[in-house]
């Protein structure tokens, strides 16, 4: 009897504080959080026990889920992002909600934006990354931080310049001119000419050929394993991000989480194996002048700027997926805009044969298209392919106004930002390319408003290499069709990680010379 008491109070002894911190982190904290905040007028949906704001979010998307816009309707704070326009609209710019225990506050004073997106001090990191994003992406350079970060970008920005950029030219539209021969070869087999194309999907094995090709010196092909088990873990993340947690859940073999290890399995093995073959066809040169090559030179580096072997891992997982994915709806969303605003087509075919003929675009034919630069700066304004970018305060600090204590997460809505009327004016939601056309610092009140590759020292690295994707591609498809939407497509972007058409993009295109 003794010792049942004695083990019961041992019991005791050990659950009572786990129960304590239990109550403290699931009811006293969020307490006490909502109200320093509200105290300085940061309001915002209230704390619900364990689930936050995650209920009300879910509730939001579902009601927005069967929502089908109209097709000139650039808007899509009714479908995409909603919580976070409903919550602006109600609370203000500034907002607290919950992502279960995990408080968030949401800014988009563009102040409040710039300083934290240019500070070059660290002290605004990345927020820790979900497991499941950070095995979509691993711990490349998105979510490395201070000397690591410092040591990952020295090794790879090498492989951005412009020079080095310009020379892929040749190589991406070769992969471009694959794919358009395919589309020309189906649309010459319809009778009346005119063959209707679902081009999301075709982009995304384009953009998959072109980062394969250009960084990796591998193709699509090669690759495709990865690519295929990155898409399959982007909408496991997606569905992780709004279930419950609790500790520990990661690591229970539920059906979700041991789909997740299988493929972390996948993506490991098969980049293993890409790296394992440049490392057997080493030259005298040595591993070649590509993103891979300037990894695997960095090992040779005295000089301490190298990448371990699992850093090169983790750096080809981002690259895969960041060199991708993005890219691809970039060029989706220029479709469905020059399919719907056929003036904009006209203009664009006009000035593409006026600089490259038929000729296969290069550099300098390239660096000539003003109108098909700003059609993509729209583009990127209106269907930015990220929606939010998340930051946290790496000290206690005051931001605007707001006393924030360190490690508070803060939310920055693209999506939003470009849809608001005191930066961009009273024509926010039509598509306008005209408003880029002295450039990108004076197409709207504040030079930084566009945030589609965000600013700062973590801006996009990728954004000349996907500019000069995008404009290749672009330029290809005007030489040889024009096109329009096909009355099937259903407008419903939805913001998967990405911002992606719902129902994919079908479109109509006709041959220009047959
Ligand atoms: C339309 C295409 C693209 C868009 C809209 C885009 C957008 C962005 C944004 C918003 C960020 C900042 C993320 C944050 O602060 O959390 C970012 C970072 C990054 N992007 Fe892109 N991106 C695109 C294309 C690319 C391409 C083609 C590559 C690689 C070839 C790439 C690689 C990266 C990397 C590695 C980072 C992290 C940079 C750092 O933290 O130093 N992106 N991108």
């Amino acid at each position: 009897m003794a010792f049942i008491g004695l083990a019961v109070g041992a019991l005791l002894v050990l659950l009572i504080p786990t129960f304590w911190r239990g109550l403290v982190h699931l009811i006293w904290r969020p307490y006490v959080i909502t109200k320093a905040f509200r105290k300085q007028g940061v309001s915002g949906p209230g704390y619900r026990f364990w689930a936050g704001s995650t209920g009300e979010i879910l509730r939001m998307r579902k009601a927005a889920s069967g929502l089908i816009l109209d097709n000139h309707c650039h808007d899509i704070r009714l479908v995409a992002a909603v919580h976070i326009g409903k919550w602006v609209a109600e609370y203000g710019e500034t907002f607290l909600f919950w992502a279960g225990t995990q408080p968030r506050i949401c800014i988009s004073d563009p102040e409040m934006v710039r300083q934290v997106l240019s500070s070059k001090s660290g002290i605004f990191p990345k927020i820790d990354p979900a497991p499941a994003i950070l095995s979509l992406l691993g711990k490349g350079l998105v979510f490395v931080e201070g000397a690591d970060w410092e040591r990952h970008h020295r090794v790879l920005s090498p492989a951005f310049a412009m020079d080095k950029l310009k020379l892929h030219t040749r190589k991406m539209a070769e992969c471009a001119k694959e794919m358009l021969e395919v589309w020309c070869h189906q649309v010459n087999q319809e009778q009346d000419q005119q063959k209707e194309i679902e081009v999301s999907e075709h982009f995304q094995e384009l953009t998959a050929d072109v980062i394969a090709l250009t960084s990796f010196g591998s193709s699509y092909r090669e690759g495709k394993e990865v690519f295929v088990a990155q898409k399959r873990l982007q909408f496991l993340a997606a569905s992780m991000f709004l279930s419950l947690k609790f500790p520990g859940s990661n690591y229970i073999p539920t059906k979700r989480n041991v789909e997740k290890w299988k493929l972390e399995k996948t993506v490991k093995d098969k980049l293993t194996g890409i790296i394992q073959d440049r490392l057997d066809s080493k030259e005298f040169s040595g591993y070649g002048n590509d993103l891979l090559g300037l990894m695997l030179e960095s090992s040779q580096n005295k000089d301490g700027h190298t990448l371990s072997m699992d850093e090169i891992i983790d750096e080809c997982k981002t690259f895969f997926f960041a060199g991708q994915e993005t890219t691809a709806h970039l060029l989706t969303w220029a479709m469905f805009l020059l399919s719907t605003n056929k003036d904009w087509q006209e203009k664009l075919r006009e000035e593409v044969l006026q600089q490259c003929g038929m000729e296969i675009p290069n550099a300098d034919m390239l660096g000539k298209l003003k109108l098909v630069n700003m059609v993509l700066l729209e583009t990127l304004r209106l269907y930015s392919p990220v929606v939010l970018i998340a930051r946290k305060t790496g000290k206690d600090m005051t931001l605007g106004n707001i006393n924030m204590p360190k490690d508070t997460a803060l939310m920055i809505p693209i999506l939003l930002i470009h849809r608001n009327k005191r930066l961009w004016g009273d024509d926010v939601h039509e598509f306008n390319p005209f408003r880029f056309a002295n450039g990108v610092l004076n197409a709207a009140s504040q030079p930084n408003a566009l945030l589609a590759f965000s600013i700062g020292p973590r801006s996009c690295i990728g954004q000349n290499f996907s500019m000069l994707e995008s404009k290749i591609v672009i330029t290809m498809i005007l030489q040889r069709f024009s096109f329009s939407l096909s009355p099937k497509y259903k407008h419903a972007p939805m913001d998967v990680i990405t911002l992606q058409p719902k129902f994919g993009l079908p479109i109509v295109f006709r041959p220009l010379h047959t």
